[in-house]
């Protein structure tokens, strides 16, 4: 069962994968070298158009992965980190960050112009859970906000990355391998506003010349904090395997998703922005991994560490969400247009989710070594 991807560092396996099974879902083999195609794209980039980068909301789930990539292939100064709020002591991969909130649109552009920036990566949003919560505050910060990241991308020139999500689909929706272009009609404000995000960005691609860019990411696993979405589970169902042996699940046992190992999310925005605009034949694309259910990943765990339970107490909330989005993505258009590919299946993510989360739980100990990167 154990795979080569444990003979790497914690920043090796966090960023790629060196593990000889193959992604049982595409039948692909994981390549070998972990960071390969990652250096390939830094070094195939011309200097004169080796981005720098600003990124909103960087201190979420998925920003520091990025922040971290994109420094180890474009250099320290390639990225500014961007959020509103303080970062903790034992926050150390975090490097050149500044407050910035995204309802500022003064201080966006002031970020921008003094710190020479050329791609701007909009991760700042509410997502599913927490934006039902608070719909006012949804609809400023997933709309204005980026009202307010589309002008300042205008009046700069920038190339925009702004994600949307499984979210923007709704029960009309075809739910198995549901295509790009279909009816969307979501039932969460957070899917309004990422209909309204995506439609948004493609008016200022036409409209006025934005090099906008957009990918609909399933729910991602990574081993950092969630912040407050319905796929959350996929990942506090590692945590409490290696603290309890046992997860609670808010979602019914046979509820599937679409699901996207860390790693790959990084690759697909990455590979995304570098292709060129004549390769992209549309501005918002679906991407994938893999699709499982509560029961599934369980199953997938317990191969690892078989005494693992789970048990289901539901949210109606979430599960009603849930049962909203699709089961699975088609993201063929993606693989044609600019050789998208993910890497990860369900079973490399789970050995590599258990590595980093063991690496965490010992460094919280004082028995790892508190830098990450070897
Ligand atoms: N994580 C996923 O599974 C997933 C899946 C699909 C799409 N996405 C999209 O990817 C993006 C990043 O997601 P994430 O999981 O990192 O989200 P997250 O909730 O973890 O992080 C969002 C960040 O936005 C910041 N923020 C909130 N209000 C702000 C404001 N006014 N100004 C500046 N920053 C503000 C928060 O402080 C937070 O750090 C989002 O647009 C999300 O919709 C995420
Ligand atoms: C799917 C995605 O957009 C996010 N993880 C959510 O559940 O809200």
């Amino acid at each position: 069962m154990a795979s080569k991807a444990l003979r790497s560092s914690l920043f090796r396996q966090a960023t790629s994968s060196s593990c000889t099974s193959t992604n049982q879902q595409r039948g692909m083999a994981i390549p070998a070298d972990p960071l390969g195609r990652f250096r390939q794209l830094a070094n195939s980039t011309p200097v004169d158009e080796k981005p720098r980068v600003l990124i909103t909301g960087s201190l979420g789930q998925l920003g520091r992965g990025l922040a971290t990539m994109l420094r180890f292939m474009y250099g320290e100064d390639s990225v500014v980190m961007t959020d509103i709020r303080k970062v903790r002591a034992d926050e150390n991969d975090v490097c050149n960050y500044h407050y910035l909130d995204i309802l500022n649109e003064g201080a966006i552009d002031e970020a921008i112009v003094n710190g020479r920036v050329n791609t701007l990566i909009h991760f700042s949003a509410l997502l599913s859970a927490v934006g039902e919560q608070n719909v006012p505050l949804a609809l400023k910060v997933n709309c204005q906000g980026v009202q307010n990241i589309l002008e300042v991308a205008k009046r700069h020139s920038l190339k925009v990355f702004i994600p949307s999500t499984i979210g923007a689909f709704g029960p009309e929706t075809p739910r198995v391998d549901t295509p790009d272009i279909t009816v969307q009609r979501p039932k969460t404000i957070y899917g309004v506003s990422k209909v309204y995000a995506e439609l948004l960005g493609e008016y200022y691609h036409h409209r006025f010349g934005v090099d906008f860019r957009s990918l609909r990411f399933p729910g991602i696993i990574s081993a950092t904090k969630p912040g407050g979405g319905t796929t959350d589970y996929a990942i506090k169902i590692f945590y409490d395997a290696l603290k309890d042996g046992h997860h609670v699940c808010y979602l019914n046992p046979d509820t599937r998703l679409p699901m996207m190992y860390d790693t790959d999310c990084t690759a697909s925005v990455l590979f995304f922005l570098a292709a060129q605009s004549s390769q992209l034949s549309m501005r918002t694309y679906n991407v994938t991994g893999f699709s499982f259910t509560p029961e599934e990943i369980a199953a997938s765990i317990r191969k690892f560490m078989p005494d693992f339970r789970i048990t289901y107490e539901i949210c109606p909330l979430r599960q009603k969400i849930a049962d909203s989005w699709p089961q699975s993505l088609n993201d063929n258009i993606a693989r044609s247009d600019w050789a998208w590919k993910n890497d990860y299946g369900l079973d490399e993510t789970t050995e590599i989710m258990i590595a980093l989360i063991k690496r965490e739980m010992a460094r919280e100990k004082g028995e790892a070594p508190k830098a990450v990167i070897a």
